[in-house]
């Protein structure tokens, strides 16, 4: 069910949205073997739209861990990129944004999926922006990890053109290999550089 607030009789009543902190979620600690502030986060896939080299007019971004758990990425908004003349498409923004969040599973050392995600567009975002995102672990419970982040304009200090909260659910690698399609799992034990795993985990 969707969050908000409507009013019964003179009292209003407000419902969470699914992606707010519920109760006895907690920040865990940093794992000891969470990449260290300031190194480049691999593309975990080299066609992801959002972080792939190998997707021709993709996103391209770029993600570095941060203290914490937490991350900075950065993209520039190409012509490609376009929705209104000159202006980036939303849901590219939200991409961007559900990419950066989902990147938080390198510090959580999870692999996550995106269940919910949400997006506020605060100003437009012209062709040419460098976009610097921000995202961080707001809590966990159980599988269930709640992020947010934003997007802001020109440089790290700009101004916040979007903001995002998601809520991502943590599942095994049986996920991937399930859902897609043979021709992919083909290429990939073919190429097994067109993905990138970390030390624990294994596709096949
Ligand atoms: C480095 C990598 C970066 C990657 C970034 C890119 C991220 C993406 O875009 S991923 C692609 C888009 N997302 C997807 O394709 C996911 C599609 N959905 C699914 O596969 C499933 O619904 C999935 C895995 C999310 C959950 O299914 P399942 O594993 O059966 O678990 P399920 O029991 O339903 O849910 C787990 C928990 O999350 C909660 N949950 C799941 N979805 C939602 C939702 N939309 N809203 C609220 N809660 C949710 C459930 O209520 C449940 O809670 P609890 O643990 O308290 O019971």
């Amino acid at each position: 069910m969707p969050g908000g607030s409507h009013r019964v009789g003179t009292v209003r009543v407000v419902t969470p949205l699914r992606t707010d902190l519920p109760p006895g979620a907690q920040l865990p600690p940093r794992p000891a073997n969470a990449p260290a502030p300031g190194t480049v986060l691999p593309s975990h896939y080299v066609r992801c739209f959002a972080c792939g080299d190998q997707s021709a007019h993709g996103l391209h971004l770029r993600v570095d861990a941060d203290a914490g758990l937490a991350l900075c990425a950065t993209f520039e908004v190409t012509e490609h990129h376009q929705g209104a003349p000159g202006l980036a498409h939303g849901g590219l923004l939200s991409c961007a944004l559900d990419e950066a969040l989902g990147a938080l599973g390198h510090l959580t050392r999870t692999s996550l999926v995106t269940g919910r995600l949400e997006t506020d567009f605060l100003r437009p975002v012209p062709v040419g922006t460098v976009l610097h995102l921000s995202a961080r672990v707001e809590g966990v419970l159980g599988r269930r990890v709640y992020a947010s982040g934003e997007g802001r304009l020109n440089s790290p200090t700009g101004r916040v053109a979007v903001r995002a909260r998601g809520l991502f659910v943590e599942v095994p690698m049986e996920h991937f290999v399930t859902h897609a399609r043979a021709e992919d799992i083909q290429a990939i034990e073919q190429d097994p550089d067109l993905i990138r795993l970390r030390e624990h985990q294994t596709i096949f």
